[in-house]
């Protein structure tokens, strides 16, 4: 099964998507996601200029030789940019082949290790009684498992508040919009919505939290220590990662779960966190670190220490990455939780999809592939639009994580 074209599909249903369509002689074709929030042009160009030449005329059944290929073959490996093309075309491939077989994903990868995926939502407010609020609609939809964020009185756009839709989008501006950060007060707040959060909904409801890369590890070990009586599922990110040392510090004062990986791009990233039980979770994702292959590997490494998995579903990630992890999700027998930020009706027409939401679970579907396909006519009628996801300042002016 040879493959005969290949092509960059660019489309901004409300925020943009890059999609790699690989098309065979025998007529299957299979997509893979490769969006990169504010950096989606550059993967496009990766993939048009450099990746697709090279695809034209191999043979499509061989996923891992095309893999490793690309990887080892461009010389330069690793980084975003790269390993989401990879993943695009990995994803694609495990697609046809997925056809090919006349299967679900799942199926290939080994079969079922559960009957439904556990999600978890977002929910967020302007201040600590309005994220009180949402969490109680999400649970009213049906979710077990909730991710909690709230403004901070004083700190202006605090990370993970959207404007107040079920559609919240932080790449908002054709240049970064500045926020502005305070640890002290962070510190001081995020506590108390948790405690608030348990006195209303009990101590069986799943709460999570997202403390994107803001603090120190020291920092991170109190935070971590001060949450401990309400319970967290994990605490997210919530020290840079380049140092994977640093969770060192973190793990010694505490025993919230920790969850980390959604910019990791390969299991170098996470090979020291995961052999050294630093973390709980790892959230590594099909799009960003390299495909179903490169992913299976970070699983099959993480499930030798009880590292579970718990992938990043934010809605920059296409329901094309969606649609893959569920049937990845299904299969993988150290899965911990899946992400699931709503796409907006429009992306969804754009991406007609068989995965289903049911009572806090997602379902992966029953079709031959991964069960998500591209509408392209419609695809069209979004063209792409820069945007930039914002960036975070201390009050004196000095950058900070976002
Ligand atoms: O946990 C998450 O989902 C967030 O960290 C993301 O929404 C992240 O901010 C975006 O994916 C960035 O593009």
């Amino acid at each position: 099964m040879k493959i005969r074209d290949a092509r960059v599909i660019i489309t901004c249903p409300g925020r943009n998507f890059v999609t790699l369509k690989i098309e065979t002689d025998q007529g299957i074709y299979g997509i893979g996601d490769a969006t990169l929030n504010g950096r989606e042009l550059a993967v496009a160009s990766y993939l048009t200029d450099h990746v697709v030449p090279n695809l034209i005329g191999r043979d499509a059944q061989r996923i891992e030789d095309i893999w490793q290929f690309l990887y080892r073959g461009a010389y330069w490996r690793r980084g975003p940019v790269t390993m989401s093309a990879i993943a695009a075309v990995d994803t694609a491939l495990w697609d046809i082949k997925a056809k090919a077989a006349g299967m679900p994903l799942y199926q290939l990868l080994g079969g079922r290790s559960r009957d439904r995926v556990l999600v978890y939502g977002h929910a967020n407010g302007a201040d600590i009684e309005q994220t009180v609020d949402q969490v109680g609609a999400y649970k009213d939809m049906g979710y077990r498992a909730i991710r909690a964020q709230s403004g901070i009185p004083g700190v202006k756009g605090a990370y993970g508040v959207g404007k107040g839709d079920l559609y919240y989008e932080p790449a908002d501006g054709t240049l970064p919009t500045e926020t502005l950060w305070s640890t002290p007060a962070y510190l001081n707040h995020a506590p108390k919505l948790f405690e608030r959060l348990r006195d209303v909904y009990g101590p069986d409801i799943e709460l999570l939290h997202d403390v994107h890369h803001r603090l120190t590890p020291i920092e991170a070990g109190r935070l971590g220590k001060a949450l401990e009586p309400y319970r967290l599922f994990w605490m997210e990110d919530s020290t840079p990662a380049e140092n994977q040392e640093a969770f060192r510090l973190i793990r010694q004062h505490t025993v919230t779960p920790l969850a980390v990986g959604e910019i990791f791009n390969t299991i170098w990233d996470c090979r020291e966190l995961i052999q050294n039980q630093l973390i709980d979770y790892i959230r590594t994702t099909v799009v960003h670190a390299g495909g179903i292959t490169h992913l299976r590997r970070i699983a099959d490494l993480a499930s030798l220490y009880q590292v579970r998995t718990g992938s990043h579903g934010a809605t920059d990630l296409s329901p094309v990455c969606m649609g893959a992890a569920l049937h990845f999700d299904s299969w993988v027998p150290n899965f911990g939780i899946q992400e699931y930020m709503r796409h907006t009706p429009e992306t969804d027409e754009v991406f007609p999809h068989d995965y289903r939401f049911e009572d806090g679970y997602l379902f992966a579907g029953e079709k031959p592939g991964h069960g998500v396909d591209l509408d392209e006519k419609l695809a069209a009628k979004y063209e792409y639009e820069p945007k930039q996801l914002p960036i975070a300042r201390l009050a004196d002016g000095t950058l900070w994580n976002w």
